[in-house]
């Protein structure tokens, strides 16, 4: 269907195709039944693209997702490339789309379907009702510090290093966009480094506080340490509404998030630019899990952290908050249906009936048309 909706889907590889593909057949419901169409374009990206070009992403690729409306990303890497060289790595691919699109807010939300309290690794009582988002930053930090590599030291050692690297401006504007969702949520913003023994965390806790001065003081804010806060997810983590923090504590801290809603095969996320004048903003849409070699191509992944990032694109790249709202509605009450892929047949799991990645992209699909 013809629309002005340009879209480059970038389904990647191990078990990124496999998820991408119940998307698509959500895409063609939404085409079909609410006359919600995309122009889409389809890539290579990661080791599939490696495989093609001896590149994890090619310039003409970049540039389609420089155009496009909204990128949506499936996952990337491998068994089969991990000895690829360092520049060449499929995960490069990634990063050099975040880093040249500018895509310097990642919203990682984590919640906790009530269906699914018990597929939690905590006691129901502690993750029950939770819902938080995490925000990460994207494009900085030590995933693109300078310098970085690896040398032979004066001692004749072999040395490898990084550089974690942020300035005021990277670190004000990514707690601009927490404070500016947290007054749409519940007001509080939990921001989070290593001050007590990290330069970049005491900049970061600076910065923070004179945005929220500045701009912010009806916020409530809070200031924890990375490792502190990663105690107290798994302790209180419903004490949480936005969390700010940089680009690795946020890599980890949403993976173990993850856990508390029952799988990694879960969490969404929305990685997004700064809003251009006319108010568009660059965005990139993908699950938070990788690739998952040790399940690829067997048909068992769950395929709803994938149609949930499919969601989070409607809602914020196309202001399809109705369309959003039906995906997920549709994804909770398949969850209530009792439909388990693999990953989530933990706990109790009486009156569960497990199914692979496509029984359950056709079950979010029926739902879909029984709720409209
Ligand atoms: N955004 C991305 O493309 C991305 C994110 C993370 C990891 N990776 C890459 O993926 C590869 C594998 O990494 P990893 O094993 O550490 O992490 P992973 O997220 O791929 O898998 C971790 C575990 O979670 C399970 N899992 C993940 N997604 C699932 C889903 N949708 N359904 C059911 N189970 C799921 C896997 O089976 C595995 O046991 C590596 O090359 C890594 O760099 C890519
Ligand atoms: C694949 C990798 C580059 C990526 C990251 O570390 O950011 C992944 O773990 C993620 O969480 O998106
Ligand atoms: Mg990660």
């Amino acid at each position: 269907m013809a629309s002005n909706r340009n879209l480059l889907m970038l389904p990647g590889d191990g078990i990124g195709p496999e998820v991408m593909n119940e998307v698509r057949k959500i895409i063609a419901w939404m085409g079909k039944k609410r006359a919600v169409g995309f122009d889409i374009t389809e890539d290579l990206v990661g080791g599939a693209a490696l495989d093609k070009h001896d590149t994890p992403i090619t310039d003409d690729t970049m540039k389609i997702a420089l155009e496009a409306d909204a990128v949506l990303f499936g996952s990337v890497g491998g068994p089969k490339w991990d000895t690829a060289d360092f520049t060449k790595k499929p995960e490069r691919g990634l990063l050099r789309l975040r880093k040249e699109m500018d895509l310097f807010a990642n919203l990682r939300p984590a919640k906790v379907f009530d269906a699914l309290v018990d597929a939690s690794s905590l006691k129901p009582e502690i993750v029950k009702g939770l819902d938080i988002m995490i925000i990460r930053e994207l494009t900085s930090g030590v995933y693109f510090g300078e310098p970085r590599g690896r040398h032979v030291n004066a001692k004749g050692e072999v040395e490898a290093f990084d550089t974690q690297r942020y300035t005021a401006p990277e670190i004000q504007r990514v707690c601009a966009v927490a404070f500016e969702l947290a007054r749409k949520r519940r007001n509080k913003v939990t921001s989070s480094e290593k001050a007590n023994v990290m330069h970049t965390g005491v900049l970061w806790r600076e910065e923070a506080t004179k945005l929220h001065k500045e701009k912010y003081s009806d916020v409530k804010l809070d200031h924890m340490y990375a490792d502190a806060l990663a105690m107290q997810l798994l302790r209180a983590p419903n004490q949480f509404d936005v969390i700010v923090t940089d680009n690795l504590f946020g890599d980890i801290l949403s993976d173990e998030a993850s856990m508390l809603t029952g799988s990694l095969g879960l969490l969404p996320s929305a990685s997004l630019g700064a809003p251009d004048a006319t108010g568009r903003r660059k965005a990139l849409y993908e699950p938070i899990h990788g690739s998952a070699p040790d399940i690829a191509g067997k048909g068992l992944a769950n395929p709803i952290a994938q149609t949930l990032s499919y969601a989070m694109m409607l809602r914020y790249s196309f202001d399809l908050g109705k369309e959003a709202d039906l995906v997920e509605t549709a994804v909770e009450n398949v969850l209530k249906a009792g439909y388990r892929t693999g990953d989530l047949l933990v706990g109790k799991t009486d009156g569960t009936k497990k199914v692979g990645t496509q029984e359950m992209g056709d079950a979010i699909v029926k739902e879909l048309d029984r709720l409209v």
